[in-house]
């Protein structure tokens, strides 16, 4: 239902979007992650008509865009800072739309009914704006982004304002509202978690480019480069060489799976793929710091020679911080990664928020 075609934005010193391809397609839920910089928010514009591309094509339902002003385009915005009308009582705020298409009071106030059921304020028409909390009034604002039945609904940063505990919650509450509406979604975040949660599809970015795209258990599983699996808050990430099923790595041999690449490569240990046993077996680390993760412990391993190590611990293993540990790892959590690129050096931005 949306696709661009090579489609490229430069400002005075750089590319903001650099050939970028992209599909969506009808009712799919897709999510644009990156550092900040490497893009989102020009994606959205341009496809809101915000933004017009210096090269490439934007198309809507096979239609190009070129030229479409952005109330023409049948696009819902929904941004960060939802903005809400203040001196509009809610059903005021999600009507907004229909009455800017002419439609009918009384069709007018069915729709917010129904929305703000949909979004779970039933009967908050009358509230004032400034009586909701934040998490409401980020229901108003999608209520309102939703209620003229965008073909394709945006949304930057949607749960960027609010608790963590609140965001999860909505997320979920979101997936749930388009399921049951049909909408095509385009949503930016930079928080890797909610691109997960909302997502059929996330796509990373990076200098204006496509790192990776994928479904969020395939980008998750199989970062395709160094720069997506530290996006990902992966640290664990080494250069290495690959021979047969194990690497040569600074933490020396680790088992790969069978069939892994082979050759000067660059390889990630997910944390749970590192085991903990007597400072005799494996290579010789330091228990560094322990950080609670809920279900685990996140545990900072010093090996004397090579990069820091971090492993994940269940609650009842972990180490004393100070302890003289040996360590393993695991060939299932070992992935090699299909670039070469220069693993020991961080790239551009980093995931961890
Ligand atoms: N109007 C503008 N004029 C000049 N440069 C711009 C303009 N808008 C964006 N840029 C630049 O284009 C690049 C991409 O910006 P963009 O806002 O799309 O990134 P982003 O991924 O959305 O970042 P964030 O997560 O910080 O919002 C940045 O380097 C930014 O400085």
């Amino acid at each position: 239902m949306l696709t661009l075609e090579d489609v490229t934005v430069r400002f005075v010193r750089r590319a903001a979007l650099d050939a970028v391809d992209l599909r969506i397609a009808e009712h799919e839920i897709v999510c644009v992650l990156g550092p900040s910089g490497s893009g989102k928010s020009t994606l959205l514009r341009v496809v809101a008509g915000l933004q017009p591309p210096d090269m490439g094509r934007v198309l809507l339902e096979d239609a190009d865009q070129a030229g479409v002003p952005v109330h023409r385009r049948g696009v819902g915005l929904m941004f960060q800072d939802h903005q809400l009308f203040p001196q509009r009582d809610v059903g005021g705020n999600v009507a907004f739309g229909l009455r800017m298409r002419g439609e009918s009071r009384g069709e007018q106030r069915r729709r917010v009914a129904e929305l703000l059921d949909l979004v779970g304020l039933p009967g908050a028409e009358r509230r004032a704006v400034a009586t909701l909390s934040g998490g409401e009034q980020q229901r108003v604002a999608l209520a309102r982004a939703l209620a003229p039945r965008p073909r394709l609904l945006m949304l930057d940063e949607p749960l960027g304002q609010l608790d963590r505990s609140l965001r999860e919650r909505l997320v979920v509450e979101l997936r749930g509202v388009f399921a049951q509406l049909g909408t095509t979604v385009l949503a930016v975040t930079h928080d890797q978690g909610e691109a997960f949660a909302l997502a059929d599809r996330v796509v990373v970015m990076r200098d204006g480019r496509v790192a990776q795209t994928g479904t969020p258990v395939e980008v998750w599983q199989r970062p395709a480069s160094a720069f997506v699996a530290r996006f990902l808050g992966f640290d664990n990430v080494v250069p290495a060489t690959v021979r047969g099923d194990a690497a040569d790595t600074p933490w020396g041999k680790v088992p790969v799976p069978a069939d892994s690449p082979q050759g000067s490569r660059t390889l990630l240990v997910r944390p749970a793929g590192v085991r903990l046993g007597a400072p005799e077996d494996g290579l010789r680390c330091t228990v560094g710091a322990r950080t609670f993760r809920g279900s685990h412990v996140a545990v900072l391993l010093r090996p004397t020679d090579g990069p820091e190590v971090e492993a994940e611990c269940a609650l009842r293993d972990v180490p004393d911080e100070g302890a003289t540990v040996g360590i393993s790892f695991a060939a299932e959590d070992v992935v090699v990664l299909a670039d070469t690129e220069e693993a020991a050096a961080p790239t551009g931005g980093n995931g961890a928020n």
